[in-house]
Formats: C-alpha cells, structure tokens, sequence
C-alpha cells in the first residue's frame, strides 16, 4: 500500500501515455539529416556591406581551419579577423571576421561557425563554393538551421513560431508579438498549465493505486459521478498517498486548480481570434457606392498606387487586396466594386464580390461622397450597410465600421450640416489630404480593439494554437464527467498532451514541414 509517493508522482509526469513535454532538454525529434554539417548564406541576397555565411555540424570546426589563415580555431565566441582562402587552390577570397561557436552553446547546440564577409557577389559566392569543397558539408536547406535548433531542444515549437513571425514582422505590433513568442511566453504558459495537470493526474493515479490495492468501498472514489467532488474526508478513510500528496497538492487544491484552468483556457480561447488578426493582419474592407473616391483612399492608406483611379464609375471590378501597415497594426485592405444595381454582367460580379468580401470583413471603411449625400447610390449604401452595422447581431456585438465622407474640399466651406440623421462619421479629402490624421487616429483605437495589445494581450498566434487548446478543454469536460477514474485519469492526459504537441512534444513530421517552410535559407 505504501508504494512511493514520488514514483507516482513522476509516473503520471512521465505516463506510459503522457508525451513527453518540450523542454529545453531537446524536443526528441531528430532534424532529417542532422548527422551532416550544412552551410549558407544567413544575410540577405544581393550586394551589401556585410553578408554573413554559417555552418552547422560536426565538420564545422574542421571548415573554418580549412579556409582560414593561421589555421588554429580562434577562441570560442570572439571574432577574429581571417584571410580566407579557397582550401583546393590556396586562392585568396576576402579578409573576413570569423566565429566559432562549439556546441551546445551555439544557436542550434551543434558546433557552428560564422563568417562575416564583404558582401559583394563574388566574394559570396566564392566562400559558398570553397565551403562546398571541404568534405562533409552541404549547403543547407529553407528553414534547417532553426529545425536543428528545435531537435535540440534550443527552441520549443512555439518559439521556432515566434522567430518566423519575427523574421516576417512588417509592423510594430507584428514585431512585439513575435518576440514575445520567441521569449517563450506562450511556451511557458502551457508548461505551467502542464505542470498543473500533471499534479492532478498523480492525484487521480494515487486514488487508482490505492484502490486496486485495498479494496476500497465501492462508490467511494466517484461521488456524485465525478472525480471532483470526492476528497479523502468523505471516505472516512485517509489514504497515504493523498495525505502526502496533499502537502503539496491537496485534493481539494487539485479541484479549484483545474477549474482555473478551465477559466484560464477559455480567456485564452476568446482572445485568440485577435491574436490570430495581429499575426496577419486585420480584414480592413473599403466599400461605397460608385465614384466615392474609395480606391484614392486605398492609395492614400497604402502610399502606393494599388488601384485605379478614375472619373469613371465603376471602375474597379474585382477585390484588390493590399497589405498595409496603418497606425503600426497589420492590415489587409481590400477595394472592392462600387454598390449600384442595373449594371451589365461584369459589374455585377464584382459588386457581388464586394457584398462577399463585406461580409468577412473585420472593419468596414465605408466611403460616401459627402457632396453627394441625397443620391440614390449613396442613400442605398447607408440604409443596406452603414445602418445595419449599428445594429447589433445575436451575440451581441456589432460589426465594427467608420463612416467616412470624402471629397469634403467640394462641400461649400464651413458646412457641416450635412444630413441630420447621418450616423457619427468623419470628413476626408483624398483629394487634400485633409482629415487623414483623424481617420488614421480611429483606424488605430479600431485595430487595437480588433488586435489586442501586442505587449500584454494575446498570445495564441495561429489556429494551431487554438485547436490544441480547445482540445486541452474539451479533455478536461470529459473528465468532469468521467465516470470512473481509469477514464478520468486518460482525460487528463489527454488534456496535457494537447499542451504538449502546442509546445512540440509528440509533434508529427507534417506539423513540423509547415511551421519550417517559413523559414528562408540560411535561417
Ligand atoms: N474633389 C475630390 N475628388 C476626389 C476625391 N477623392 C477622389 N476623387 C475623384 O473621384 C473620382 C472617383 O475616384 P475613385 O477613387 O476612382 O472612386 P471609386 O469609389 O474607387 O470608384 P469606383 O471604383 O468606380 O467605384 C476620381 O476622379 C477621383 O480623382 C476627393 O477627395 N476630392
Ligand atoms: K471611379
Ligand atoms: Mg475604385
């Protein structure tokens, strides 16, 4: 009876089923071809200053002598300065700064080495291909460095995530994201979740033990149908193991610190359409009857001429997308076709394209042509779509959408009433730039609440995410209704082996293709 407290302990932590958790003792998986030294070019393309090549492998140390002059490796992690030359024909090749960085303090734990070149072309190319030469080494491929790195257990999934946001972060608030991914936030969240349900599941495994070995009465271990409501008390007994368990964990500590989980899993869930948007951007859609000027203010929110402009209405037909980086948020802009019935076949399409695209969209940017109020089109547009968005839809939210009068320069000057009934809007000029620094103003408090605050909100980046933490609850609402422990104890570790294939434990080869296709070479 009095088998070891610690065993089951750190039976349910390692489980015959449990996956084991990422830790920085390496993920377990092993990189496809890890066993050869790879190299490449880790800066940009193209002439530069600075270009910087690496190697990664056991034949690093070997490459660096064999390219370098005087020939010994230079001290661990300082740079030096080298002639390199070309190993077959002792051809120089450049005056370089070089790194040797043994494993495993180095970026990806194998024995690495750097050199910083001069970024011509030529010089490039002729390291690469005197690198080629030296035996066992090839050139690396997209994403392989971090993938090493991973295999290593330098970076845990969601890290390995976070550096390819990182890399691809285009706006301000891309870049806080990702680095707070790369600083492991999200990983640690789900160890310590992890954590939790591990001192649970011993909990559970202990009530198991206890149980098979002596006999327990029966129904004492499933009141009221649910692990949760039983407790040593109520037996009348008091098992060894809980008693020691519940110095660290007691019993009833195991069920309030569950439900939290629970409530943690579900602020989490909630946030993580906005931690989706802030990763790729909000769907910001432009939309307005014929003429309204909405492709010039595409262009004046891009700065770049995305769309045509023209006199003519009905000009653009089919939805333009075009990233933007408004207010330091990411966005998808998209023009679509001005909203007008009786037009021919091709139109008809595009506004029908345009109606799809409003549909999906996060924001609407709807565009009236303020001297132009009393029209038909314009009329049509406020009643089917601006007045609606006001409305608030059945789980009580409302479709987020600013109001924006253009061509304000042609309304006679200091007229601002313009139509009693006109829902809250601003003015706008595309034309002089004129009230731009406000709309950009509501743009941002619009992106932030469709975003979150990139420096202390969400922290779920990809449906990934979302989908193992739904499956962390899910877990975690069959084993409230477990009916006896043997279940309840599965679906914990279900439960846990959700948060572990989110930081890499377990994870499948085809998970770990997608997330490293991100990756450049040399990355
Ligand atoms: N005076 C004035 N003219 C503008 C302004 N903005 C746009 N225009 C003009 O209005 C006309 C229509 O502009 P577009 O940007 O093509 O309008 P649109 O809403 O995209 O039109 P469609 O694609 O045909 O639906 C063009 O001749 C623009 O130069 C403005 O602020 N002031
Ligand atoms: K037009
Ligand atoms: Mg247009």
């Amino acid at each position: 009876m009095w088998r070891g407290l610690w065993t089951l302990v750190s039976r349910a932590a390692r489980g015959p089923h449990s996956p084991r958790l990422c830790t920085r003792q390496g993920s377990g998986y092993r990189a496809p071809g890890s066993g050869a030294t790879i190299f490449a070019l880790s800066s940009g393309q193209g002439r530069c200053g600075i270009a910087v090549i690496r190697t990664s492998g056991p034949a690093s140390g070997h490459a660096l002598q064999s390219l370098t002059a005087p020939r010994d490796l230079p001290p661990a992690r300082k740079a030096c300065l080298r002639l390199l030359s070309d190993p077959r024909s002792g051809e120089p090749l450049d005056r370089a700064l070089v790194l040797w960085f043994p494993g495993p303090q180095s970026f990806t734990g194998e024995d690495c080495a750097e050199f910083h070149v001069h970024g011509g072309p030529a010089v490039v190319s002729g390291v690469l291909q005197a690198l080629g030469s030296v035996p066992g080494l090839r050139p690396a491929e997209a994403g392989e460095f971090t993938r090493r790195a991973f295999a290593h257990g330098k970076l845990s999934l969601t890290e390995v995530e976070g550096l390819a946001d990182l890399i691809h972060a285009e706006t301000e608030a891309q870049r806080r994201q990702a680095l707070r991914q790369l600083d492991g936030e999200l990983g640690d969240l789900c160890r310590g979740w992890a954590e939790t349900l591990t001192k649970a599941l011993a909990h559970v495994e202990a009530y198991i033990d206890f149980s098979e070995d002596d006999n327990l009465e029966e129904g004492v271990l499933d009141q009221g149908g649910s692990p949760w409501g039983w407790e040593a008390e109520t037996s009348g007994i008091q098992p060894p193991q809980v008693l020691l368990l519940s110095l660290s964990f007691p019993p009833s500590t195991a069920d309030s610190e569950v439900r939290k989980l629970e409530v943690a899993l579900g602020v989490h869930l909630r946030d993580a359409r906005r931690g989706q948007r802030l990763r790729s951007g909000a769907h910001v859609v432009v939309a307005g009857p014929p003429n309204a000027g909405k492709s010039s203010l595409v262009n004046l929110l891009s700065r770049k001429p995305v769309s045509i402009v023209s006199p003519e209405p009905g000009t653009t037909r089919d939805v333009l997308e075009t990233p933007v980086d408004l207010a330091g948020f990411p966005a998808l802009l998209s023009d679509t076709a001005g909203l007008r019935e009786g037009v021919g076949p091709v139109e008809q399409e595009g506004v029908r394209r345009a109606q799809k695209r409003l549909e999906q969209a996060d924001l609407i940017l709807a565009v009236l042509d303020a001297s132009d109020l009393a029209s038909p089109a314009s009329c049509n547009f406020l009643d089917t779509v601006v007045i609606p968005a006001g409305a608030r839809n059945p789980n009580g939210s409302r479709q987020r959408l600013l109001l924006v009068l253009n061509k304000s320069d042609l309304l006679p000057a200091g007229r601002s009433d313009l139509h009693p009934d006109l829902p809250s809007h601003l003015l706008l000029s595309c034309l002089t730039g004129e009230g731009l620094d406000g709309l950009l103003e509501a743009l941002k408090k619009e992106l932030a609440a469709l975003c979150g605050d990139p420096s202390t909100g969400p922290l779920l980046t990809r449906s990934r995410h979302q989908h193992h933490l739904r499956g962390c609850l899910d877990a975690l609402g069959q084993y409230k209704q477990a009916k006896d422990l043997a279940l309840a104890a599965e679906a914990l570790r279900v439960a846990r082996g959700h948060l572990s294939h989110l930081t890499g434990g377990g994870g499948t080869e085809e998970i770990l293709d997608i997330i490293f296709q991100d990756f450049c070479v040399g990355k």
